[in-house]
């Protein structure tokens, strides 16, 4: 089955807002994170493509540099509207199911990725930490539903999963869980860094950098 995964990337000047002065440099650190996740993403055997929905021209670079399609994003109107247009373009390269994940969860661990994608539910929702957001929908066909991310957004792709018809599986994804948008949250990315070896090059060498500053 034809799977794309499909990567919403904002403008890094305005990325990670809400990580305040937890880290210096949101820019670089949105940088290397997507940097991140294109790798991982690119060792997953079970993905036939990668489109990337950006309008950051760096974010853009690094996704040709590593194979992925590039879709302009030219509203930056949210990432419900950036997945929209991916899963546009990924029904336009014959996709029959996409994967649709953050920039922001650097540990991605391509091996749960893999296990994700054994799935056969059209509808595969991942939770963030908390339970009440979504940090990966798995949706087959590609457009069974339309994604609303956002907060609450679980419950609310549960609900939509289930007007198209279907009962939404729930995954948890321990690296899919990992994504940073808050203060804590990018505790628990350098915890879960400091307990599990590998992936996340960049990131790992940009906070390694910071310590070292
Ligand atoms: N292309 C595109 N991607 C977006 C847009 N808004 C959010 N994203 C991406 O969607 C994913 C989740 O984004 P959020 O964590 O909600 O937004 P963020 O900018 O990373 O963080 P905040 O500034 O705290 O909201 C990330 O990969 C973002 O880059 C948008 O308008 N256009
Ligand atoms: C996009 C979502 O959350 P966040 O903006 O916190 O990544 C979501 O959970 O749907």
């Amino acid at each position: 089955m034809r799977t794309v995964a499909l990567l919403p990337v904002k403008s890094f000047g305005m990325a990670k807002q809400r990580l305040g002065h937890a880290f210096p440099d949101r820019p670089a650190l949105a940088a290397a994170m997507v940097a991140d996740v294109l790798e991982a993403l690119a060792a997953v055997p079970s993905l036939d493509g990668v489109i990337v929905v950006t309008a950051e021209p760096i974010a853009a670079d690094i996704a040709g540099r590593m194979a992925a399609r590039v879709v302009h994003d030219p509203e930056e109107s949210g990432q419900s509207d950036a997945a929209a247009r991916g899963i546009a373009a990924a029904l336009e390269d014959g996709a029959q199911r996409v994967l649709l994940v953050p920039g922001d969860c650097p540990a991605l661990d391509p091996e749960e990725v893999e296990a994700l994608l054994a799935r056969t539910a059209p509808v595969v929702i991942v939770p963030d930490r908390h339970g009440t957001g979504t940090n990966a929908l798995l949706l087959s066909p590609p457009d069974v539903m339309t994604p609303a991310f956002g907060e609450g957004s679980f419950e609310r792709h549960s609900r939509l999963a289930r007007t198209a018809g279907t009962e939404p599986e729930v995954a948890d994804v321990r690296t899919l869980g990992l994504d940073v948008d808050t203060p804590d949250d990018f505790a628990a990315l350098k915890r879960a860094l400091a307990t599990f070896p590998g992936g996340a090059v960049r990131t790992r060498a940009l906070l390694d950098e910071a310590v070292a500053a």
